[in-house]
């Protein structure tokens, strides 16, 4: 038996099943061309019969997609065959995906059948694909808690009549490991033509084992994973194309496995899908949350320092990330101190490291994560004093008038170094854009927007509004954070906020030209 694994992603048909809203034309041909680059043998685009829209969908992708075989689902209903095969015909080579539920629970309270009837269906069902195509697919829905008995007569049946993938999907995400993959072993064991077929897997993630349930499938036999980006679909999501791609490939000298995927390409098509779907990837999330390659701890930034595979058993750039990022907070050590202040151009004979670390620490225990411009502002200045004492710009009002059918205005007033106070109105795209029009020119800083994010702390409508903001001022970035039960207001405070780090970074830079001609 070959080592080599098939991907087959399911994002655009189980993973777009799970969103709020679904996806255009025009966004699942964006998704679908990424997924070709990324390398993945198939791609399930959609299930024709559900929508015109759907339809179009499947078509315009199979039309477009050269390098990976595009693949639509179909019930084991002949209309519902034809419509996969009409939009799929444009292709030079398609997959049909047929399917019907084999668990007892799923026969008899939602088909409302035998068992018998349904194998019956389902050979019905591959029999017709076959006229259209030689690479029809079919699943048992609800493999995963079928009697075996049957789950192998089906297997069986659908081989014999023409299928050339059988997948056996965990539905409802409820088997463990070694169970899904003695079912694995089983169908070998048991099924008399099972080597005439390839045995596939769509494990869901409903108790989080969606990964580990498919490659040890993948020990028993089985030679293609069904699998999202981000593990996005129906519930708690499918199986992650990531994580399965990255274990099969970093763990390739134990395990002996090969796929096509272009690890590469990961964190780009991980970005594209979650900004398309408008589904954020948490933090933490393996290979592609934004922590994924962040070392926060003392130790750790040691160790990594010294040796990166220390604690990286990859590496971002693998993956398509830059760097690894070394999270300045009170966790962290002298050693990753130094290393980044030499980083940013400073000898060892510029600061005094352990003087620098102690006010280093008592700020990160009051700020949480220090950044760049803190740290340099620590060499320079003791910024420990309480903030508010000296910050040179403090926002004094703000008053806001927008609507619709009116032009958005504001009017601020704030006080800059501690004795000037200055107003400011002006008119904006929208209240926040006013605003920033107002800070902008009273503070004559020529700031430039990167990312303006919002987000809600709490629950509610009196939930405080979060606004993070990055912005970058002659090439340097900076961050600012904003709180507030007002939108207007957190906005605001973000960009006050960046504008105080800024003029200290003014300060800084004013202190490190003295110090070269020193
Ligand atoms: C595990 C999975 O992810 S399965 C795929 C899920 N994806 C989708 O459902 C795609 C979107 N679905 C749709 O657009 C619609 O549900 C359609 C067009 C498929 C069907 O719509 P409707 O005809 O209105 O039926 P509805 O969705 O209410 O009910 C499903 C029907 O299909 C039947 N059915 C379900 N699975 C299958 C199957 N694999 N083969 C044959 N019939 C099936 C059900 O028994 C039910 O039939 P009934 O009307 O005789 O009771
Ligand atoms: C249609 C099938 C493969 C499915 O999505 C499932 O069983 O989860
Ligand atoms: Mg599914």
């Amino acid at each position: 038996m070959s080592n080599q694994v098939m991907i087959f992603d399911t994002t655009l048909r189980d993973g777009e099943q799970a969103l709020s809203a679904s996806l255009t034309v025009k966004e699942k041909l964006q998704i679908a061309f990424a997924l070709e680059r990324l390398g993945v043998d198939i791609m399930e685009v959609g299930f024709p019969i559900s929508s015109p829209g759907d339809f179009e969908s499947v078509q315009t992708i199979a039309k477009e997609i050269k390098n990976s075989r595009v693949c639509a689902l179909s019930r084991a209903l002949t209309k519902d065959i034809d419509a996969a095969a009409e939009a799929l015909k444009v292709a030079e080579a398609f997959r049909i995906h047929t399917f019907i539920s084999t668990s007892t629970i799923h026969v008899e309270s939602k088909l409302k059948r035998q068992f018998d009837d349904v194998l019956e269906m389902a050979v019905k069902a591959v029999k017709y694909a076959r006229q259209y195509t030689d690479d029809v697919e079919f699943s048992c829905e609800d493999a995963g808690r079928t009697p075996i008995d049957n789950l192998c007569r089906m297997v069986e049946e659908a081989i014999k009549a023409g299928a050339k993938t059988i997948n056996i999907p965990d539905t409802v995400g409820y088997t463990y490991p070694s169970e899904f993959g003695g079912i694995i072993q089983s169908l070998f064991n048991r099924v008399p033509n099972i080597d005439q077929a390839t045995i596939s897997v769509h494990c869901h993630d409903d108790l989080g084992m969606s990964v580990a349930n498919s490659i040890t499938a993948v020990e028993h036999g089985a030679r293609q994973i069904e699998c999202t980006m981000n593990g996005i679909g129906e519930r708690a999501g499918n199986c992650s194309l990531e994580e399965v791609a990255m274990i099969l490939h970093t763990r390739q000298a134990k395990m002996g496995y090969q796929t096509n995927i272009n690890p590469v390409e990961i964190a780009r098509t991980s970005q594209l899908v979650s900004q398309i779907c408008n589904m954020p990837i948490q933090s933490n999330k393996a290979i592609v949350g934004s922590n994924a390659f962040s070392h926060s701890s003392g130790i750790h930034q040691d160790g990594v320092l010294k040796a990166q595979n220390t604690y990286e058993i990859m590496t971002p750039e693998s993956v398509g990330i830059l760097k690894n990022k070394l999270n300045l907070t009170s966790r962290s050590g002298r050693h990753v101190i130094q290393h980044r202040m030499q980083e940013l151009g400073y000898r060892e004979t510029d600061f005094d490291l352990e003087e620098l670390y102690a006010s280093f620490l008592a700020l990160a225990d009051k700020k949480g994560q220090v950044f760049d411009y803190d740290l340099e502002a620590l060499v320079f200045f003791n910024q420990l004093e309480n903030e508010s004492e000296q910050e040179h710009y403090v926002l004094s009002s703000i008053n806001v008038q927008s609507g619709s059918g009116v032009v958005a205005t504001a009017t601020v007033e704030m006080e800059i170094g501690g004795n000037k106070r200055v107003v400011e109105a002006a008119t904006g795209n929208g209240p926040v854009d006013a605003t920033y029009q107002c800070l902008m020119r009273l503070s004559g800083l020529d700031i430039e927007m990167q990312s303006y994010k919002i987000s809600s702390k709490g629950h509610g409508k009196d939930a405080l509004g979060q606004v993070d903001i990055v912005a970058s001022y002659h090439g340097q970035k900076f961050h600012g954070i904003g709180l507030s039960t007002d939108i207007i207001q957190s906005s605001a405070k973000a960009l006050v906020h960046v504008m105080n780090h800024i003029h200290l970074a003014k300060a800084v830079e004013v202190k490190k030209q003295n110090l070269a001609q020193v």
